[in-house]
């Protein structure tokens, strides 16, 4: 096993910059650079030097035993100041010892994944919980981190595997007429994990909400005043806004933290019958974006409807409300009336949505729970069909326990495992 290293923290100067070193090779370099090592676990200041024995920096030198450390192997850590140059002089020394290499981005994960440390979907979770920008989003990940998918598929399994072992209970004692109908505790098992299996992969959507963050189209008639209300929203010139009906044709996206929510507005180009080429594609690219959104503000100045489907949750709003007698249901960017009201109305539409969240979170995981349900249905078919399908009730019931496996990287996920280490920073 190679020992590897990598810069751990952030590139750039910073108050404190972490090189981890991970592998069996990692005490006997880290002595070739700072001397004696200090106790496991006990962090001590020392020089690091480099061959020709120039110092290097004065830093703090972590270490830990294999099997009690993150990666599971002997790491070591060097807290130096966070200069650009000292990192480089630190990573420099290292690469030329012989035993070691630079890490790749996720490589120090990937060992505390194949040392057992972590399951996949903690993986996913760590991933995730670096990647988090928001409230929501931190929770979300610290929850899959914590390991409680891996938990709830270990009693997923162990029920499959009971179920499993009272249908082969049958096929052993076909001959002799158990006396004994196994069939309604079957039933039960599988209607329990059935049950979990479609409420999980039911949140897995708004999860990935959260993740990559919801998205909310203001859409309207031309000059109603819809980048002027994102530009309020966003507290900024986002958008250019003008008089002129037409000036918006891409669509602008502004991302926000909304209490906690990750929701990025888009403003779109003002919908309306036009012979000029370039605003028809920025109606066309309006129309679609706003369908795929999430939520949608309607704009209205007129009362003039506006041709794209209205969900139910959707907001319709009186344009340009200081100009309008009454102010119920109206809102000025110019002004800023109501804008702080319709954050409010946001935030509320999209956590009751966030709330279907169960320990499930990535289409991945969705996937695996939908085909372990689909293999527990057909079992359940078979049962009811009478014991001479027992056998290939119980084979169904294997293809389902494997299907969850892999929810927590048991098996099958060698190709998986490029894909999600490749969006790991270096140095996790
Ligand atoms: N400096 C530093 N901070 C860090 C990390 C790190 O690697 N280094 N982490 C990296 O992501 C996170 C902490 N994760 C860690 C997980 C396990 C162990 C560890 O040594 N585990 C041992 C002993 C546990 C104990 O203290 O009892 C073990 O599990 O046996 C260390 C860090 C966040 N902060
Ligand atoms: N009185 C008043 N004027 C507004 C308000 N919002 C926008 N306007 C004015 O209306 C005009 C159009 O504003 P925009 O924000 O560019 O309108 P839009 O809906 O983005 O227009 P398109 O991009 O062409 O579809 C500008 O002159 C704004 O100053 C408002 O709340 N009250
Ligand atoms: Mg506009």
């Amino acid at each position: 096993m190679d020992t590897i290293f990598a810069l751990s923290t952030a590139p750039g100067k910073a108050g404190v910059a972490i090189v981890r070193v991970s592998g069996p090779s990692a005490f006997a370099s880290a002595e070739r650079l700072c001397g004696h090592l200090p106790s496991p676990r006990q962090a001590s200041l020392r020089q690091l030097t480099g061959a020709d024995g120039v110092v290097l920096d004065e830093a703090l030198v972590l270490t830990f035993e294999a099997g009690h450390s993150f990666t599971g192997e002997e790491s070591v850590e060097f807290h130096c100041h966070g200069s650009p140059a000292i990192v480089s002089a630190v990573l420099d020394q290292l690469s030329q010892h012989s035993d070691l290499r630079a890490a790749e981005p996720g490589e120090f994960t990937r060992r505390a994944l194949e040392n057992g440390r972590l399951d996949l979907a903690q993986v996913e979770g760590l991933a995730d919980l670096i990647e988090a920008e928001t409230e929501a989003q931190r929770r979300q990940a610290l929850r899959v981190f914590s390991g409680e998918l891996g938990a709830r598929t270990d009693r997923w399994r162990q029920k499959l595997i009971r179920a499993a072992a009272l249908i082969e209970a049958t096929i052993d004692f076909a001959d002799e007429e158990v006396p004994v109908d196994v069939s309604p505790e079957v039933t039960a098992l599988l209607t329990e994990v059935q049950t979990e299996l479609h409420r999980d992969a039911s949140g897995v959507d708004a999860a990935e909400r959260i993740r990559t963050g919801f998205e909310v189209a203001i859409v309207g008639a031309p000059n109603v005043g819809k980048s002027t209300l994102l530009n309020a929203l966003a507290g900024r010139e986002a958008a250019i806004t003008s008089e002129h009906a037409g000036t918006t044709r891409d669509v602008i996206e502004v991302r926000m933290d909304l209490g906690g929510l990750p929701v990025t507005f888009l403003d779109t180009a003002g919908l309306r019958e036009t012979e000029d080429a370039v605003e028809t594609i920025g109606i066309d690219r309006a129309r679609q974006r706003a369908e795929q959104a999430d939520l949608r503000v309607f704009l209205l100045e007129n009362g003039q409807p506006i041709d794209i489907k209205q969900e139910s949750d959707d907001i319709v709003l009186l344009a340009k409300g200081d100009l309008q007698v009454s102010s119920t249901r109206s809102i000025s960017g110019k002004t800023g009336q109501g804008v702080s009201e319709l954050i409010e109305n946001i935030r509320e539409i999209l956590q009751t949505r966030a709330l279907g969240v169960g320990v499930a979170t990535h289409l991945r995981h969705k996937r695996a729970m939908e085909r372990a349900s689909t293999h527990l249905v057909a079992a359940q078919e078979l049962i009811s069909q009478g014991p001479d399908m027992a056998d290939l009730a119980a084979e169904e019931l294997r293809t389902a326990i494997r299907a969850l496996d892999s929810l927590v990287g048991r098996i099958d996920v060698e190709n998986l495992l490029d894909e999600i280490f490749a969006s790991f920073c270096l140095g996790k």
